[in-house]
């Protein structure tokens, strides 16, 4: 078997019944005649915490099936972020990409989304707001107005029009440049994008409709929304915080510019006695 050049990170948890569809789903697209990545160059990476619930035998079962798929199973950690960010340290491909275990990702798009990636084009990221993408009908309307809010608290951090999208691919020389990764809540596209400081030309960005769940049960809680906040304030001191020093700075010059101007009769009152 080649080694792989091309990595898939998904993270799961309680996916089971999800896998064989998204790993045959990838795999039928990549072998299309019409692929622009070949299949034997492309591993799929679950990155599972602790499941139970058939996850791993799933994915033995797809391995005797010959497909090129791989589970990492945590047991001491827990969290989407955290998971993407192990599957990206552990993957055997330059070119890694995340999506979702759920299908709400379109398989189908794994091809383009991996072959946008190149020296140059450091970071892809599927974008649900572009012209003529639609939202699925079914996708209920408060998870439409979370993702809105979300994004817009976000837009003044990157100039990627879809930074709470979990379906990008980042290169790995573009990763390993993203130091102090915080890892927690679900927005690790945005975490990525500001701290590995891709610069606008080096992003790609694809439109996608995004679809519903296929099995199981989201889980973006109370708890990840609050932790998206904490996240938000982190990065924009992260990105920001030369701003509050620049203008302490000048708040500063102000003050002394103002007891100059203040003293300055004064010292001149002084020195006619
Ligand atoms: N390993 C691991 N995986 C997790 C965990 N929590 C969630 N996942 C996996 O992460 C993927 C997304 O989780 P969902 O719970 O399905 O998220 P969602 O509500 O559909 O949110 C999605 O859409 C958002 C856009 O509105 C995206 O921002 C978000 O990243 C995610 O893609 C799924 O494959 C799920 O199993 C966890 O604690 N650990």
């Amino acid at each position: 078997m080649s080694t792989p050049q091309y990595s898939v990170i998904v993270p799961a948890y309680k996916e089971a019944r999800n896998l064989r569809p998204l790993v045959t789903r990838i795999f039928a697209a990549l072998r299309r005649i019409d692929s622009p990545v070949p299949a034997e160059l492309v591993e799929v990476l679950v990155v599972d915490d602790n499941s139970r619930d058939g996850s791993v035998e799933e994915v033995a079962a797809l391995q005797r099936e010959g497909y090129t798929v791989r589970i990492i199973v945590r047991t001491t950690e827990r969290g989407l972020s955290s998971a993407v960010v192990r599957g990206f340290q552990e993957a055997a491909g330059d070119n890694m990409l995340c999506m979702d275990a759920d299908l709400q990702h379109p398989p189908e798009y794994v091809p383009q989304m991996l072959a946008a990636l190149s020296p140059h084009t450091l970071f892809v990221l599927g974008t649900r707001y572009a012209p003529g993408v639609e939202m699925d009908k079914d996708w209920p309307l408060y998870r439409r107005v979370i993702s809105s809010g979300a994004r817009l608290l976000a837009l003044p951090l990157t100039s990627a029009s879809d930074p709470m999208s979990g379906f990008f691919g980042i290169r790995k020389e573009a990763f390993l440049k993203a130091r102090a990764l915080n890892g927690a809540g679900f927005k690790i596209a945005l975490e990525l994008l500001v701290k590995a400081h891709v610069p606008r030309g080096a992003l790609a960005e694809v439109p996608f409709s995004f679809g519903v769940r296929a099995e199981g049960e989201s889980k973006l809680t109370g708890k990840v929304m609050i932790k998206y906040l904490e996240q938000l304030a982190e990065l924009y001191w992260y990105q920001f915080s030369w701003l509050v020093v620049l203008a302490a700075v000048l708040v500063f010059l102000v003050f002394v510019l103002l007891l100059r101007a203040l003293w300055a009769p004064v010292d001149g009152a002084q020195s006619k006695w």
